[in-house]
């Protein structure tokens, strides 16, 4: 494997769930296969997680890690082909990319939607133009439309909580005060295609995520017929993808509560707003998995990182 975009470049879920647990056991097994390697993180958009668990993981590899925050640090880059650069920009991704593909051995990358316009998110412009013009491999952080990393975290939640043959699992939309992007329901989607599950979205009218994405999943509108039985709710705010980026309502019966989940396991990303997306209750009782979710974001990337330089050692 090259690079690690979305899902599709997990070979098989149940192996690399296994071989993170594997690692989750023993972490520093591998301490050698890293040495003398560098990582490259490049934010664009904020992080808690994403940013300490990977670079967790790479230690755990014996790799040296360099952090850089575009938002408030780096040039600003311009994308478009032919742009005559005379504007804000200061700086092309064709330099940038071969320029910091120089400084490391793998280049991992956070950046989000900007939920204006659908084409221009769906272009991927920040993931691809690395992929285009690095001459290293590339790891998604969460870009505008895919959160692989969590995904395979998630996935691995999953297997480590799970007691039956095929559990029901829902994903339920909440309210939130700012328009969120689609990324982390998009690849949880995409995930729960590769598991053995009655999956289930629920979300209001109009909060329907890319019908290509969520083509023959059940779809059910009454939250409370959807979370029936449930085993496992995963819940997310999401904005509006057919009215582009927009806030539809912010209505706060949709917030997950003690009541609601009945005796489901709770799922969340984070970061969470307590009391709008979910009640205390929910995230201080002990049917809440969002710390171990967290915990497991570290022997994800690290499975990714492995399998990276594994593929890079025997070029
Ligand atoms: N990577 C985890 C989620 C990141 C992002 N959430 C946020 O931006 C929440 C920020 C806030 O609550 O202010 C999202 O939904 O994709
Ligand atoms: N879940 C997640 O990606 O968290 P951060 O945004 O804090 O990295």
């Amino acid at each position: 494997m090259k690079h690690y975009l979305s899902l599709k470049d997990i070979d098989s879920l149940p192996d690399w769930v296994s071989e993170a647990r594997q690692l989750k056991e023993k972490p520093t097994a591998y301490k050698n296969l890293g040495s003398g390697k560098i990582l490259c993180l490049l934010f664009f958009n904020n992080s808690l997680r994403t940013r300490l668990s990977t670079q967790k993981a790479a230690m755990n590899l014996g790799m040296d890690v360099m952090v850089m925050n575009f938002g408030s640090e780096g040039w600003q880059l311009e994308f478009e082909d032919g742009k005559v650069m005379d504007q804000g920009k200061s700086e092309h991704i064709k330099e940038a990319a071969q320029v910091v593909s120089q400084y490391c051995d793998i280049v991992a990358i956070r950046a989000f939607a900007g939920l204006k316009d659908k084409l221009t998110d769906e272009a991927e412009m920040v993931l691809n133009g690395f992929k285009k013009y690095a001459s290293v491999p590339v790891v998604n952080m969460e870009s505008s439309v895919g959160h692989p990393l969590q995904a395979l975290a998630d996935a691995i939640t999953l297997a480590e909580q799970n007691s039956k043959p095929r559990p029901k699992i829902v994903l339920s939309w909440a309210p939130h005060p700012k328009a969120l992007p689609h990324a982390v329901a998009n690849s949880f989607v995409a995930m729960m295609r590769l598991q053995d599950a009655e999956f289930v979205i629920t979300h209001p009218i109009g909060y329907e995520l890319n019908p290509e994405l969520t083509k023959g999943i059940p779809l059910e509108y009454d939250q409370e017929r959807a979370l029936e039985n449930a085993d496992f709710v995963y819940v997310k705010n999401w904005s509006s993808y057919t009215d582009y980026g927009k806030v539809l309502h912010q209505d706060p019966d949709w917030m997950m509560t003690s009541k609601k989940l009945g005796k489901a396991k709770f799922m969340h990303c984070l970061p969470v707003r307590r009391n709008v997306v979910v009640a205390d209750a929910v995230l201080d009782g002990g049917q809440s998995l969002v710390i171990e979710q967290a915990n497991n974001r570290t022997y994800a990337v690290q499975v990714v990182l492995k399998k990276i330089l594994e593929g890079s050692n025997q070029k």
